[in-house]
Parts: C-alpha cells; sequence; structure tokens
C-alpha cells in the first residue's frame, strides 16, 4: 500500500516537517513525553545489541508487503501466511490483529509519519515505510509499550530492510511515540470546522471520495459519519448462520457459538476457528454477516400469491446467499427453529418450503464455489444480463449486484486504499441492466430483492430510481416492513444496514414486486 490512493490528499496540518529528522537514535527528545518511546541507541559507541526476530511482527510484516507488491487480499493471505510460520494462538491473534490495524490505519499513520519525518511518506523505500507504519500502529492504537512498539519495529527493520534504515526507523518512530492519537490529531489532521471531510479522512483514516460517500449515505450528519468510519476500524464479530433444515441454531450454541440479536439463523462466534465447529465443516453452517442472512430472508417473507416453486438468484457467487436461499426454499424458513418461534427473532420465518433455488454467476469458478454452498439448487454459469431462462417465469429473484463493496469495510482491511470512484459508472452500468434483468425474469406477482454490500447512493436508491422511472409494472415495497426486528434501517422505502448501528456490514435493500 505505498501508494493508497486519494487518501491522503486532505491538506496537512501545522505539524507536517515540524519534527525534523535525528539520526542513530538520537531524536533530540520528542515532545509531549510519552516516556519517549524507548529504542534502540546501541551502546556507547558500541554495536547495537543483535536483532531479535518476532515471528507474529515479521507475519504481519510480510503480509503488509504483499498486498503493496503484489496486490494480495490480507483476510485470504493471513490465514494461509498464519499456518506457514506455525503460529497459533495469541501469536496469530496479534499478527493478525498488527497488520489488519496498519491497513486500516494507515491514512493517519502517514499523517504522523510526515510530521516525524524529513521524507513524505510515498518518497520513502515501500518495506521501509510498511515497517514504520506498522511501529507507528502499536503506538498510536495498540497497548503494546511503546519501548517494545519501538525496539521490535527497529529490530525488523535491520534485519528485513538494512542497518541504515533501522536507524531512520527508529529516529521516526521516538518522535512519533512523543504524542498520543489524540494529540497527534490536531497537529496532522485538518481543522474539522474548515474541513470536516479532511478531517474525518485522516482521524478515521479513510480516503476522502469514501468520506464524501458515507456522509451522503448517512444524510449529512458529521457525528454519524464520524461513528460509521470508526466502526469501519473495528474488528467484525464472526457471525455464523445455521442453514435450516441442514443445522440449528441450538447446535451452534452448543459448539460454543452465542445466540445472535437479529437473524433467526444466526449466532456469534467470540472466540475459536469457525472451521472447528462440525456444521461449518460439513456447509450445513457457514460464516455470514446477518444482514446478508436478513436480506435473503426478507425476500423470502414477502407474501406471493399463487404458486411459489421458482426462485432465481441472479448474481450467485460465492454462495453465502444461495446457501441460505436454497435450505429456506427447499425446507421452509421455521425448519431447525424451536416450535412457534423465530430464534432471538420476533419476526416470522414466513416460507414454509417445497421450491427450487436457480442460482446463476458469471465467473466459472465462482459458480464452483455456489455448488459447495448449496445442495438442491441448479447452479449455472451464467450472464445474468443476457438470461438463459424464458422472461417472467420466477417467484422470487434475488439480484445481490456486484459493488464497490463500501459497506464491507471491515473485513477487507485494505480495500478502501484499493477501491477506485471510477468504477462507480461501470458498475452502475451493470446494477441497472442486472436490475431490469431481474424484473424481466420475475411473473408478475413476484417479487425482486436489489440487495448491494455498500451504502453509496449511486449504487442503491439511485440504481432503483433510474430503474423504475417510467414504468407502471413495479410496486416499490416496504423494505423495513419484513424486517421487523431490526429499528434503524433508514427512512424507506429501502432498507440500509449499517456497521455502526447494528454492528452488521453496510447491506442496502430493496423489495420490488412485478405487477
Ligand atoms: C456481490 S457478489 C454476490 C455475492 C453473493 N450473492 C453471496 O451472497 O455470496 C456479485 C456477484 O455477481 C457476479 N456477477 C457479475 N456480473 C454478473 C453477471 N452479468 N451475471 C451474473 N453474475 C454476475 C460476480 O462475479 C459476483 O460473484
Amino acid at each position: 500500500m505505498s501508494n493508497r490512493g486519494n487518501g491522503g490528499d486532505a491538506p496537512r496540518g501545522g505539524g507536517r516537517g515540524s519534527g525534523g529528522r535525528s539520526r542513530g537514535g538520537q531524536t533530540g527528545g520528542a515532545p509531549g513525553g510519552r516516556g519517549s518511546g524507548g529504542g534502540r541507541s546501541g551502546g556507547k559507541g558500541g554495536r547495537p545489541p543483535k536483532p531479535v526476530r518476532d515471528e507474529a511482527r515479521n507475519a504481519a510484516y510480510d503480509l503488509l508487503r504483499a498486498v503493496d507488491e503484489r496486490d494480495a487480499y490480507a483476510n485470504l493471505l493471513m490465514p494461509a501466511l498464519l499456518r506457514e510460520r506455525r503460529l497459533s494462538g495469541r501469536d496469530a491473534g496479534l499478527a493478525t490483529e498488527l497488520a489488519y490495524g496498519t491497513l486500516r490505519g494507515l491514512g493517519t499513520y502517514d499523517e504522523v509519519i510526515a510530521a516525524c519525518s524529513d521524507r513524505a511518506p510515498e518518497d520513502l523505500d515501500p518495506p521501509l515505510l510498511d515497517a514504520i507504519r506498522l511501529g507507528v500502529h502499536q503506538l498510536l492504537k495498540t497497548r503494546v509499550p511503546p519501548h517494545a512498539a519501538v525496539g521490535t519495529t527497529v529490530d525488523l527493520v535491520r534485519l528485513r530492510v538494512g542497518t541504515g534504515a533501522s536507524k531512520y526507523a527508529n529516529a521516526v518512530l521516538r518522535k512519533v511515540a512523543g504524542r498520543s492519537l489524540e494529540q497527534w490529531l490536531p497537529i496532522v489532521a485538518p481543522d474539522a470546522g474548515e474541513d470536516p471531510v479532511g478531517y474525518l479522512a485522516v482521524a478515521h483514516s479513510h480516503p476522502r471520495w469514501i468520506v464524501t460517500a458515507m456522509r451522503d449515505a448517512v444524510g449529512g450528519d458529521f457525528d454519524e459519519t464520524a461513528a460509521l468510519l470508526a466502526a469501519d476500524n473495528e474488528r467484525p464479530r464472526v457471525t455464523l448462520v445455521a442453514r435450516p433444515g441442514r443445522a440449528s441454531v441450538d447446535e451452534l450454541l452448543a459448539s460454543g457459538a452465542q445466540r445472535a440479536e437479529y437473524s433467526p439463523y444466526a449466532a456469534y462466534l467470540t472466540e475459536g476457528d469457525p472451521g472447528s465447529i462440525r456444521a461449518v465443516a460439513e456447509a450445513r453452517a457457514a460464516v455470514q454477516d446477518e444482514a446478508s442472512q436478513l436480506v435473503a430472508l426478507a425476500l423470502t417473507r414477502v407474501p406471493v400469491a399463487g404458486g411459489d416453486t421458482r426462485w432465481l438468484d441472479l448474481c450467485a457467487g460465492p454462495g453465502g446467499k444461495a446457501g441460505l436461499l436454497d435450505a429456506i426454499a427447499v425446507h421452509g424458513g421455521g425448519a431447525g427453529l424451536p416450535d412457534g418461534a423465530s430464534g432471538g427473532s420476533p419476526g416470522p420465518v414466513g416460507f414454509p418450503g417445497g421450491a427450487n433455488l436457480l442460482a446463476a454467476e458469471l465467473q466459472y469458478h465462482r459458480a464452483r464455489l455456489v455448488r459447495q454452498t448449496t445442495r438442491e439448487a441448479a447452479v449455472i454459469t451464467a450472464d445474468g444480463t443476457a438470461p438463459a431462462w424464458r422472461p417472467g417465469v420466477f417467484d422470487r429473484v434475488m439480484v445481490d449486484a456486484p459493488c464497490t463493496g463500501l459497506g464491507a469495510l471491515r473485513r477487507r482491511p485494505e480495500a478502501r486504499w484499493r477501491r477506485d470512484p471510477r468504477s462507480l459508472p461501470d458498475l452502475g452500468r451493470l446494477q441497472r441492466e442486472l436490475l431490469t434483468s431481474a424484473l424481466e425474469a420475475v411473473r408478475p406477482g413476484g417479487v425482486v430483492a436489489y440487495v448491494t454490500c455498500s451504502p453509496h447512493l449511486a449504487e442503491t436508491a439511485t440504481v432503483v430510481g433510474d430503474v423504475l422511472r417510467g414504468r407502471d409494472d413495479v410496486e416499490t415495497l416496504d423494505a423495513r416492513a419484513y424486517l421487523p426486528e431490526v429499528a434503524g434501517l433508514g427512512e424507506g422505502p429501502h432498507a440500509q444496514f449499517w456497521p455502526h448501528r447494528h454492528g452488521t456490514d453496510g447491506m442496502f435493500l430493496a423489495l420490488l414486486r412485478r405487477r
């Protein structure tokens, strides 16, 4: 992530350049006096002590380098890296926290580094910059003691980058250690009154364009935007789904999970590896965000007159929602739930079962993943905009459209720096085509769910509004009415989940009935 898009384009505060570099661990005493960070200054005129290799920090560092050098996806690479290094338990937790936290926070950290260095972050050698970021994260966002944060980082730079670079890192980090994050922000962030977007971008480490999009999506409120951005920097909880008729929430609870707040199929896993739970290993249960479960459930709850046997998932890969829809279609929404109850949810579970799902996915390898999450569904590799089916044959259609994924930034730590606002027009065209195709595929009286994992208005209400403009054959339903267990879904008629309100991904749902 040496080039992190336009995240750092906020005007810098007065601190830039105020902390001139000094060498060899002699930083001249960092102001603020937070213990001055310890660090490695070496013996009197002698050689510094032999660097110690810290496996957790090395793994975190290697992840940062892989994300920068080969565009690796952190959440895919990290588990493999931990296995390869034989890191488990606390070490695995530390490596993951340090790597993900650094990736999330580097928009803030680069501003602090800029204030403590005579070179702009973009002018530093990327391997050195990543190591310094790792050190800054420990200093400003963790309870790692400052001397350990500086010392382990300096050792890491000596081992992995070079001795000269380690002196530079030492000098920068000792300056950083002189202040807390709260003390740095007024120095490095723009004034919140003059440039609220710039302030939020630096304070919460998001590119400006995402701050603007989130602000618009929450209705312009500064504090709510700040809460949303802060939630993006939190580690998401692990939520499991018990696919009805295949597993039960009680089975997940017996495996150590906790009852969830909203979805009747959900349980929260607060510790441990989901893969070690038998129902998950057997694909009867899975890891699935609660909002993903609820938008699928909402589609199945809408009453549909007449036959209700043919369902379509138009964008099914990798198969999360298809896995749940397939189970509900076949077994019914109440299967596996206690009699007359719907888990922790007061909402009805609705559909009685007896339907079949067709799951379509453009990419072959993703269609193969859908086959692993479903049991009874027919899975095809197909372009949803050029249907392989006759029009008007489906009773329910899910279109979970490709999008920027701005609602899932918590679980993809580097994503905010990779997403590009220039992708919005192409995505918007595809979203409109897919929704139009879904409305053609559904029969009169049938229902379509349009879903995105993004709250960006250009991908949500605007798409729905544009597609429906001039059409009198589609009724917009109040999606919130089919999610009675969840408050705070917005002004309607569409429903918007939020990380800061619901602890879920920022999932959008529109429910549309063909007349
Ligand atoms: C947001 S993801 C769907 C996630 C999925 N519903 C789930 O819950 O796991 C969007 C999917 O649409 C697929 N896609 C993109 N263009 C498509 C098209 N024209 N027809 C069908 N699928 C398409 C992408 O490959 C991607 O797998």
